[in-house]
């Protein structure tokens, strides 16, 4: 320890996405610091996955600016990238590789080669316990180990971010604990931001909490001070309340 304040690992500001006439993200702005788990909680629609693609520099905002460990996703996109792990929305890409290929793949990418390659590999393969099914093509596993691959090669470079799009998502409850357990472990580490629809995901693994609406920030808080902005003390009733439309 040095002493000395570190620069937030990720920083957003004013970011914005429009489709033509509608807004899907509105002014975006939040820093995260090493050490933080921020959940990334909305309705369906409310702009997460689209907020998370423009930080990953995956799509390219109409406004605001985002950066990885001081490097612009969009002006100094690869020095970001090599800092980032990124688990996109859905099913990794090349469904025809098998875990194992597509895994060497994604390292050679990275640039790794030799032992250090086969090392990543292996070290990915068991943080996400995909020894059982490394030599099946991706496009036969389940949704669950479909989801474990695209963590694999998330982490497989070990990066000081990590964005991950509904990390759980179409995971059996012991496979969920694996990996917020997993997620709670690299915590100290590192800056990651999950996107979830599931409340007691917050509770389990977040220091931090923003909730979208309508893509606009309307919280940002711990899990504590945001169950207590209702007086039953239940986060859900907190996202209802900040999420759906008031009644006319
Ligand atoms: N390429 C696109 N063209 C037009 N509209 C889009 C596009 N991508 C996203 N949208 C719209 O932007 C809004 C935000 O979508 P986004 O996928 O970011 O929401 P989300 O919060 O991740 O939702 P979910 O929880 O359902 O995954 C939605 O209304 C969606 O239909």
């Amino acid at each position: 320890m040095t002493g000395q304040t570190e620069s937030p690992l990720i920083e957003i500001a004013g970011l914005t996405k429009r489709f033509g006439a509608f807004t899907a993200v509105d002014d975006v702005s939040f820093k995260v610091a090493r050490g933080e788990v921020l959940g990334f909680l909305g309705p369906n629609g409310a702009g997460k996955s689209t907020t998370m693609r423009m930080l990953a520099g995956f799509m390219t905002p109409t406004a605001g600016r985002a950066s990885i460990c001081g490097h612009d996703v969009q002006a100094d996109a690869v020095a970001a990238r090599k800092m980032l792990g990124f688990l996109p929305e859905g099913a990794p890409t090349y469904p025809e590789m098998t875990v194992l290929s597509f895994l060497k793949f994604v390292a050679r990418i990275r640039g790794y080669s030799g032992g250090e390659l086969a090392d990543r590999v292996d070290h990915a393969i068991g943080l996400t316990t995909l020894a059982g099914v490394r030599m099946q093509p991706v496009e036969t596993l389940s949704k669950g180990f479909k989801r474990r691959v695209g963590l694999a090669q998330a982490l497989l470079h070990d990066p000081p971010v990590l964005v991950l799009d509904e990390p759980t998502d179409g995971l059996d409850p012991n496979q969920k604990h694996e990996v917020r357990t997993l997620i709670a472990r690299m915590a100290p580490s590192k800056a990651i931001v999950i996107s979830t629809h599931i409340l007691e995901e917050v509770d389990a693994v977040c220091s931090r909490a923003i909730v979208i609406a309508n893509g606009r920030v309307v919280a940002d808080a711990t899990p504590a001070e945001l169950a207590k902005r209702h007086p039953s003390g239940k986060l859900d009733d907190v996202f209802r309340a900040l999420t759906q439309p008031k009644a006319a």
